[in-house]
């Protein structure tokens, strides 16, 4: 796979080669041997192996970017720092957050309140609410970068993930010191500087707080007197910096990115999918806004906010996300590297340093594990009806995504703040298989995808 255009369309490739070949096939890159991986039997065994939380060199094009952050971390520096921030994103530090999702919901219902009826580009600005949300949640800073069209920071984050798929696909450019004096290079590196004049601000700010605070080591330790309303996530980092220096501060700009990137593009891509396909089935978008109405009736959502607990009981919105996960899953293949010469089953044995890819895509199309899989069925995903093992839109084993509540907090929030104000429609409906993709570190839509948002 050697042009933009094929790595660009790799979920084609995915599916004629996951077609032909039986998992694992094997392919080489260079002089690298990878096998890619679709069955559930050997991704189950795999990704559960502490031989396999190494990631494949494929990651490297990402660490310009996210440095030793949690996604791209060496396992022995991962272990640690995910020690530290799994307590973070349990469902009790989730439910702190609901204030910033329904806050960040109420202005994108704003501004489509402005565009009433008229065709918008949906994803330009669910990425810029979800931005908002890591940005005022995670990060304490409420930079409200929808109401303010002069900060570009959502351009800036999408041409750095345009510019590492672009060099991943360029094999003269993978040469660090080649790429670095580069005109490709030196865009990424004016790009960073902009995202991390930002972060410099937040942390000068946070340690300003902590300093105010009188954080001392004395009595009952750094946090005695901590302040409310702060980040679980942004006092881990902090708190470790200070405290035991797990976390230095190069680590902790990151982890920042890694947060930015991870949390914001993920999600504003699968609500893209969702609300695409609202559009296209509104027999589903009906079934969706009957369970909200019967939580809410008509009222509004400055007297009704949206807490966690509702979130949990949105069960039928639930699976409609889930069954968007399943076709179309933000990160379609994920990598490893094995680290020792490992015997999987009687028929294969994985040499040392071997990059695997798990094919998530090609896992959740597959008819041997889902019935009519081109088919959008939300009820697939009843108690019962499926499989769990085959359904792995967030990863699996100990490497899988950290964020994965905070995501369905996150996308449910969104989903019901506007579908409680607006009908969502489309000129030409789609259908699943018509849907064309593009590969842009992130399962993308290949066309911009026009949407128009009707008040009720
Ligand atoms: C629809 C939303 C999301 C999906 C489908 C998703 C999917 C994934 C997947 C598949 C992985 C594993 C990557 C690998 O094995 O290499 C992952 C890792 C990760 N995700 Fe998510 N993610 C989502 C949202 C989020 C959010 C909202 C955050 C942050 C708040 C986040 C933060 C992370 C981090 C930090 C990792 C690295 C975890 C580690 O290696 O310990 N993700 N995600």
């Amino acid at each position: 796979m050697r042009s933009i255009k094929e790595l660009t369309y790799v979920t084609d490739k995915l599916i004629q080669f996951s077609a032909i070949y039986s998992s694992p096939w094997r392919f080489w890159m260079g002089l690298k041997l990878a096998l890619v991986f679709d069955d559930l039997e050997n991704i189950e065994i795999l990704l559960q192996n502490s031989k396999t939380y190494e990631k494949s060199f494929i990651y490297n094009f990402m660490k310009d970017t996210l440095g030793d952050g949690l996604l791209t971390a060496p396992a022995s520096l991962w272990k640690i720092h995910r020690r530290i921030l799994d307590p973070k994103f349990n469902s009790k530090n989730i439910s702190c957050h609901m204030e910033s999702l329904n806050k960040n919901s109420k202005r994108l219902i704003n501004i489509l309140e402005t565009r009433n009826g008229e065709n918008v580009d949906i994803f330009h600005y669910v990425h810029l609410c979800t931005l908002d949300m890591i940005f005022d949640s995670l990060l304490e800073s409420d930079l409200n970068l929808q109401n303010t069209p002069d900060c570009k920071l959502d351009k800036y984050v999408k041409d750095v993930m345009n510019i590492t798929m672009e060099r991943m696909s360029k094999l003269w450019l993978y040469p660090n010191i080649i790429f670095k004096n580069s005109s490709l290079g030196k865009r990424l590196h004016e790009n960073l500087a902009y995202i991390n004049n930002i972060k410099s601000k937040i942390i000068r700010k946070k340690k300003k707080s902590i300093e105010e605070e009188k954080f001392t080591s004395e009595g009952n330790g750094l946090y005695a007197n901590k302040v409310e309303n702060t980040s679980p996530f942004l006092d881990a980092l902090f708190e470790s910096f200070y405290e035991t220096g797990e976390y230095s501060e190069e680590n902790i700009r990151h982890e920042m990115n890694t947060f930015i990137f991870a949390g914001s593009d993920t999600a504003a891509g699968t609500l893209t999918f969702l609300f695409l396909i609202l559009a296209s089935f509104p027999e589903v978008q009906n079934k969706v806004y009957k369970e909200l109405y019967d939580m809410y009736g008509s009222s509004n959502q400055n007297d009704d906010p949206i807490t966690y607990d509702d979130t949990k009981n949105m069960k039928y919105l639930e699976r409609v996300i889930k069954e968007t996960l399943r076709l179309f899953p933000p990160a379609p293949i994920v990598s490893r590297k094995m680290q020792k010469d490992t015997k999987v089953n009687d028929n294969i044995v994985v040499p040392k340093n071997t990059a695997l890819f798990f094919s998530i895509y090609t896992l959740h199309r597959k008819d041997k594990y889902w019935t009519d899989p081109l088919r959008f069925n939300p009820d697939r995903f009843l108690p019962g009806n499926y499989d769990p093992k085959c359904f792995i839109p967030f990863g699996f084993g100990k490497r899988g995504c950290i964020g994965k509540f905070f995501a369905m907090a996150q996308m449910k929030t969104i989903v019901a703040s506007l579908l409680r104000k607006f009908t969502v429609e489309i000129d030409n409906q789609v259908s699943v298989e018509n849907v064309s993709l593009k590969l842009c570190i992130t399962l993308k839509t290949a066309e911009t995808i026009l949407l128009r948002f009707i008040r009720r």
